[in-house]
């Protein structure tokens, strides 16, 4: 079980202690014959007795056979771990998460994987990058954004209602809103469902047909999500557009592989300031708020990312670096950003969360399970 875990643990986030060799528990398969056994002490009463195998031993045709059967047994292992391990990399976070695994496949079922055993290994992970998730807005920090398109999408929507065009204090207002929400709560055109849904779907395409369909990655983003792809830091992604746009955008970017969720305009009933955006994101990724880190260009996602209890960075993309000083960094450019800056704004050391030391943990005991109901497994962890 000590082996399984280690293997477990390390294929998540570190090399694997056993230098990538497959470790797999046989015991239950096969028996190696007792003249093959390795040379081993056994503790008998008070005495220390060597086995030790003859030197030079003649094998029967016999044990011949079962160690070629063992061989191949061990080789049908081998082969099946490296079949395996071309698993998906949204599966990649299984052990963290919990979430459901495939069956059959890599890595298999391990009780130590269980937070609750307090596996030392599987806190260590967590101590590095393990533990921290990456919410990235799309427009302005993923891709470089046009403020004029949005300004002229609304005034075309206005002229096409009938309604005075809104002036620049009201359009900055709206900045981060779902289409709807501006359209009811703010612009105050309408307060019918119907009629919100029609207007904000318009105002979708009048801003498509002036964008082109022609998407700019940002410099240095693209750069900055590999290295957080290369220490498996899961990445959300979240837009108030709707979310057909934002998986064509994605996908002709080439960037679909990077993000394990992706949060759309359809997908909540707020956009920014409310942190609900923010807040499902987390809860795709599996994490709590804490540990992740909001990434977003304007002050309307600061302050949702703070209500939220995330810590946000913000990239000053339309917005100078001195309209975002709320924000917990900003950055011109996502490259400029370290692992380090982010686990320090993660705060990984935190006593919040940093020492579960068994001993000052009181357990509760269940009413009708008596502690001698405690596994192995829960001493031994
Ligand atoms: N109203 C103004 C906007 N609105 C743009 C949106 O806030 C936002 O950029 C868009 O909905 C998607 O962005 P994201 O992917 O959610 O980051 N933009 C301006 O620049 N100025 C405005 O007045
Ligand atoms: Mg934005």
């Amino acid at each position: 079980m000590v082996v399984d875990s280690i293997a477990a643990t390390s294929f998540l986030g570190h090399p694997p202690l056993c230098q990538g060799i497959p470790v797999r528990d046989l015991s239950s398969k096969k028996k190696f014959p007792d003249c093959c056994r390795f040379p081993v002490t056994e503790f008998l009463g008070r005495r220390i007795v060597n086995y030790c195998p003859p030197p030079r031993m003649k094998l029967s045709r016999s044990i011949n056979k079962s160690i070629n059967a063992l061989a191949m047994e061990l080789t049908k292992e081998t082969y099946s771990f490296r079949e395996e391990e071309k698993i998906p990399l949204d599966w990649r976070y299984q052990i963290d998460t919990g979430v459901d695994r495939k069956p059959g496949l890599w890595p298999p079922e391990n009780k130590a994987d269980n937070p609750s055993l307090h596996n030392p290994l599987l806190r260590q992970e967590r101590m590095g990058c393990g533990w921290l998730g990456a919410i990235f807005e799309w427009e302005g920090v993923i891709i470089e954004d046009n403020p004029d398109l949005e300004k002229q999408a609304w005034l075309t929507l206005a002229q096409e209602e009938g309604k005075s065009p809104p002036p620049a204090f009201i359009l900055r207002r709206i900045e981060g809103m779902k289409n709807e929400q501006a359209i009811s709560e703010v612009l105050c055109w309408s307060r019918d469902p119907a009629e919100l849904r029609r207007m904000a779907s318009r105002m979708e395409e009048i801003y498509q047909a002036l964008q082109g369909g022609i998407y700019r990655l940002r410099t240095g983003s693209k750069e900055f999500v590999n290295i957080l792809m290369h220490y498996k830091i899961p990445m959300a992604l979240v837009s108030t557009r709707p979310r057909k746009t934002l998986e064509t955008a994605i996908d002709s970017i080439g960037i679909e592989e990077y993000f394990t969720a992706i949060v759309a305009a359809e997908d909540v009933h707020r956009g920014k300031p409310d942190p609900e955006m923010f807040v499902y994101a987390a809860q795709l990724l599996k994490f709590i708020p804490e540990r992740c880190i909001v990434f977003g260009n304007s002050n309307q996602t600061v302050e949702a990312a703070h209500d939220a209890r995330m810590k946000c960075v913000a990239v000053a993309s339309k917005h100078p670096v001195y309209e975002l000083g709320a924000a917990d960094l900003v950055v011109r450019h996502l490259d400029e950003l370290s692992v380090v800056d982010l686990k320090n704004l993660a705060d990984i050391e935190s006593t919040e969360f940093g020492s579960v030391e068994p001993e000052m943990e009181v357990e509760e005991e269940e009413e009708g399970y008596p502690s001698s109901l405690t596994t192995v497994d829960d001493i031994f962890w």
